[in-house]
């Protein structure tokens, strides 16, 4: 079985040890030969790669390299693959968009809504520069993207890098939801089977399978809507926001019973009751900040001062292990179901075929197959194809510098709608994001 070269780009992440652990987990399945992190920010990498050291000595001894740069052409020579989950402007970036829309009561979120379009605007530049780094250095290496907002970034690098088949962008919240499906019928979540389609953070599952080929999507829907339905991922089990995220997704399937939601559709179905729920004063980013960011950080201070991990609650993640084992599949050619972003040329003959859609595709050594999903209902046409074309606009306004462009965006946006409304949140994110977004015209 041959060694992997990984390189991880954003790896002062909050993600990166839960990544480590989950490499550590899978080191049968994805052997490394060897493991490089590369960050813009020396201090923040430093502290997860000082963790890391302790945490592969201890439980992966057999991986002989591991280093740490912020120097890009030592980062990614000779890489197979690198994962990206890079954030530009940080997590204070990130509390700008959720607070500027809701004092116009309008959904403040990280990737749905205003908010998603100014962090679509900061993240295009900065990931387009970062696959261009990559590519001078290994050309043929698998690019995985998780960098939000997905949806946005998959449908920038499609239009900068049309011929490269080899970056592949991808979201765990899919799998997330499995893992509940997977506890309700009380099966493990790799027995799954799911038809899906949409675009990213916008989309449904029309069916759920076991290994076996039995459909167990009606008794799924049933035991949702009579027993309730939670984060089951121990992430997010207790998180309070995720909590009521799952809830809502109860509220959207009784009112839409045809097809199983993702969780992301409540601020687009939803958006009067998301506002409404919101603390402006404390919204999610700021609750990262004093929760996964504070544990990650205070964890890694505790294992590099004890120099041992000895003692702590570790675990491989979802997130983690979703994102190996679609690089295993790749990798070793193992044509197993993941739900990826893909250009949708003719899985979906009713959408543009341009679309990077969402939807369930074995993943083999040649890159995505995606199944056929065949004409979808007109509801989810119609929701599917203003998103788009929000999408769309917001990746033209990027090259073209236009300020129509993104008045068109919002506009266009469930979560905004109104003209006036759009234009005074696109006026104050253009100041909000100077320095960040291209100047425009
Ligand atoms: N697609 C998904 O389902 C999914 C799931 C989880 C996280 N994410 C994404 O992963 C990313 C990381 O999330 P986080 O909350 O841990 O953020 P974070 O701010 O903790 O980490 C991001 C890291 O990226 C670094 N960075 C920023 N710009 C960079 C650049 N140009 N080159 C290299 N490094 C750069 C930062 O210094 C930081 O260390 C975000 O984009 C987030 O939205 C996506
Ligand atoms: O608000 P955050 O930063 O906590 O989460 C935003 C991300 O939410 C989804 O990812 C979940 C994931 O679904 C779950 O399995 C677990 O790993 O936690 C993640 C973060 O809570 C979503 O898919 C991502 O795109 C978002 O970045
Ligand atoms: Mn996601």
């Amino acid at each position: 079985m041959k060694k992997q070269r990984l390189v991880i780009a954003g790896s002062g992440s909050t993600y990166t040890i839960g990544m480590v652990m989950s490499l550590i987990a899978e080191k049968e399945n994805f052997p490394l030969e060897s493991l490089v992190f590369y960050d813009i920010d020396e201090k923040r990498q430093a502290l997860n790669a000082k963790a890391t050291e302790i945490l592969l000595k201890e439980y992966y001894p057999e991986l002989r390299s591991f280093t740490y740069t912020t120097d890009k052409k030592e980062a990614f020579k000779n890489a197979d693959f690198v994962f990206v989950q890079i954030r530009t402007g940080g997590l204070k970036m990130r509390e700008k968009d959720e607070q500027i829309p809701l004092k116009y009561g309008v959904v403040g979120q990280e990737t749905c809504g205003p908010g998603g379009m100014a962090y679509g605007l900061r993240s295009i530049k900065d990931m387009i520069e970062l696959i261009y780094d990559i590519r001078k250095q290994s050309p043929n290496a698998w690019i995985l993207n998780y960098t939000n907002p997905a949806a946005i970034v998959a449908e920038a690098l499609k239009r900068e890098f049309p011929d490269d088949r080899k970056i592949l962008n991808i979201c765990d919240m899919p799998i997330a939801i499995m893992v509940s499906y997977a506890k309700i019928l009380g099966l493990e979540v790799w027995d799954l089977v799911p038809e899906y389609f949409g675009l990213n953070h916008f989309g449904w599952f029309t069916k759920i399978y076991d290994k076996s080929g039995n459909d167990l999507t009606e008794r799924l829907k049933n035991l949702i809507i009579e027993k309730g339905f939670k984060p089951e991922d121990a992430e997010i089990a207790n998180d309070p926001s995720w909590i009521k995220t799952f809830e809502q997704a109860r509220k959207t399937l009784m009112d839409f019973p045809e097809y199983l939601p993702n969780t992301y559709l409540q601020y687009y179905l939803y958006p009067e009751e998301m506002v409404k729920k919101e603390d402006p004063n404390h919204t999610r980013a700021r609750q990262v900040m004093e929760g996964r960011e504070k544990r990650v950080r205070e964890l890694c201070g505790r294992i590099i001062e004890k120099g041992t991990a000895a003692g702590e609650d570790l675990h491989a993640d979802i997130h983690g292990v979703y994102m190996i084992r679609a690089a295993e599949s790749l990798a070793y050619n193992l044509h197993q179901y993941f739900i990826v972003m893909v250009e949708n040329r003719g899985v979906i003959p009713n959408l543009p075929q341009d679309a990077m859609v969402e939807v369930t595709c074995v993943l083999t050594s040649d890159g995505p197959k995606p199944f056929a999903v065949g004409e979808i209902p007109t509801f989810y046409k119609g929701l599917i194809e203003g998103q788009f074309a929000y999408e769309k606009l917001v990746v033209d306004a990027y090259y073209e510098k236009s300020y129509l462009k993104l008045l068109q965006a919002l506009t266009l946006n469930r979560t905004v709608v109104d003209t006036d409304k759009a234009r005074r949140i696109l006026d104050e994110l253009i100041e909000a994001n100077k320095g960040y977004w291209p100047d425009l015209k």
